[in-house]
């Protein structure tokens, strides 16, 4: 067990003594000082848990010496001793920030309550603070990547919206790792061993989608076999998350509405009122403030679903992150292509740092597994990043009108053959494209920083 350290603080040399004492009786390690200066430079020196100081000290008070503390280590309890006559000075103490006082004469008890409380108050605060450093140096948080400040301060309201009942709408484009959010709230949560369910509002038509979410009765009017247990059940005592929750079409909403309100709802077919215990999050692309003004969403089911907000950034207003996600990629694709290795060149990366990544993180994940299978294992090189917005289009006409393979003479290299119609393709997008570097990348379906990157590689200069 850590020992605690008090500093005591009392111009009275027996006075110091005895304190001194009960307090070492209690297990405590004790400082001591005869007047406020000695005690401030205490202070600075050693690591203290609390400071016990009397009130009336020659030279600096206790007063002043509360003062000083305050102003470095503002969260050092200090205990203020006083006089019973002077209870007033007391309170002006505590509103200067001491944690508590004693007035003379106190029983032995009440010394060591009050200092048992400095101590473990203090223990609170320095572990909190030690938990914020430690988030603070995170590379990322329960499966998500990441530690650009924008990230972290999703992880610190992720750890204290987890543990709450709270419904959460999160959201940001796709593929900006919304279901990954969801999943890392529930994992924190005290539902946390019980089912996590996805529904994604948008996927079937209404009347499936109706089933599919409350269950349909056996018979009823449906006339349906078997009774269904829809996803909500499903969820009873877990998380349900209602993922593109903006799509969930109008008649659906009030009967979710009823869901949020208290917890009840009927199955398709049926009248039985059933109750279930689930928290909501939800996540969704479309700006649900804009659809409740279009008419398209209840304002009353989004105040519900609401009432925690998570907006995740786009993977372009956190570039930064790349180098990080791609190397849990790399890892992550190693292991499931059987790579003993797998490294990116520097270039391939610089090229990855530079792309525009409208489809987030989803689309930096496909590009380096798509890299990982081309470049065979070992290391990705800026050949290989294909990103998803640069498409190859397999079926092009012109594929099949021309005999290319009779232009080409027999038994060539053919790394001879690709590099060679690559430069001249290469020369022909520039110059169609007034060696505009953007126009000409457009033309041969690759992006500016690719098309830069193979200009190096063919010492294509510059023209403009
Ligand atoms: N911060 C992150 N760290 C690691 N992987 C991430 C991160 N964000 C997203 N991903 C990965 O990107 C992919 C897409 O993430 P996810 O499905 O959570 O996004 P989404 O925002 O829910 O997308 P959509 O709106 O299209 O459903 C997943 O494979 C996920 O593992």
């Amino acid at each position: 067990m850590t020992m605690h350290t008090i500093l005591v603080v009392d111009d009275e040399p027996n006075y110091l003594i005895v304190l001194s004492e009960l307090l070492r009786d209690e297990g405590f390690e004790v400082l001591t000082a005869p007047g406020g200066e000695e005690a401030l430079a205490t202070v600075k020196e050693a690591d203290l848990d609390v400071v016990l100081t009397d009130m009336q000290m020659p030279g600096m008070d206790g007063m002043t010496l509360l003062g000083e503390i305050k102003k470095s280590y503002s969260d050092l309890p200090v205990v203020i001793i006083t006089a019973y006559a002077e209870i007033d000075k007391a309170v002006a103490a505590m509103q200067a920030g001491a944690y508590s006082y004693l007035a003379k004469p106190f029983s032995n008890d009440e010394l060591i309550v009050t200092i048992g409380n400095a101590v473990s108050h203090y223990s609170l605060i320095r572990e909190n603070t030690r938990l914020r450093r430690e988030m603070q140096q995170r590379d990322g948080f329960s499966g998500l990547v990441g530690k650009n400040p924008k990230m972290r301060q999703i992880y610190e309201l992720i750890e204290k919206v987890a543990p709450t009942p709270a419904s959460v709408l999160i959201s940001g484009e796709s593929g900006t790792g919304k279901e990954l959010v969801a999943k890392a709230i529930h994992l924190h949560s005290p539902r946390e061993a019980k089912p996590f369910i996805t529904f994604n509002c948008g996927a079937l038509d209404e009347n499936l989608l109706e089933i599919e979410l409350f269950g349909q009765e056996k018979g009823g009017f449906t006339g349906a076999a078997a009774l269904r247990k829809g996803r909500l059940e499903q969820a009873h005592q877990g998380t349900l998350f209602l993922d593109e929750i903006g799509d969930i079409p109008l008649s659906l909403q009030t009967k979710l509405l009823r869901v949020l309100q208290d917890r009840s709802f009927e199955r398709v077919g049926g009248n039985r009122t059933l109750q279930v215990d689930v928290r909501i999050l939800s996540a969704t692309v479309k700006d649900l403030k804009e659809e409740v003004q279009q008419g398209r969403f209840r304002e009353d089911l989004f105040y519900r679903l609401n009432v925690i907000h998570l907006a995740l950034p786009p993977l372009r207003e956190r570039m930064d992150d790349i180098p990080l996600l791609v190397d849990s990629f790399l890892q992550r694709f190693a292991v499931k292509l059987g790579y003993e290795r797998l490294e990116i060149a520097p270039e391939a990366l610089r090229l990855l740092i530079n792309l525009p990544w409208e489809g987030n993180v989803r689309e930096l994940e496909n590009t380096i597994e798509r890299a990982a299978i081309l470049c065979g294992g070992e290391l990705i090189k800026p050949e290989d990043v294909q990103p998803e917005s640069i498409t190859v289009d397999r079926d092009a006409q012109w594929t099949r009108e021309i005999d290319i393979l009779r232009l080409i003479p027999d038994s060539v290299q053919l790394n001879d053959v690709l590099y060679a119609v690559e430069e001249q393709l290469l020369n022909r997008a520039l110059e169609e494209a007034g060696q505009v570097q953007a126009r000409a990348a457009e033309r041969l379906g690759i992006t500016k920083s690719l098309l830069q990157y193979k200009m190096k590689k063919y010492g294509i200069k510059k023209q403009k």
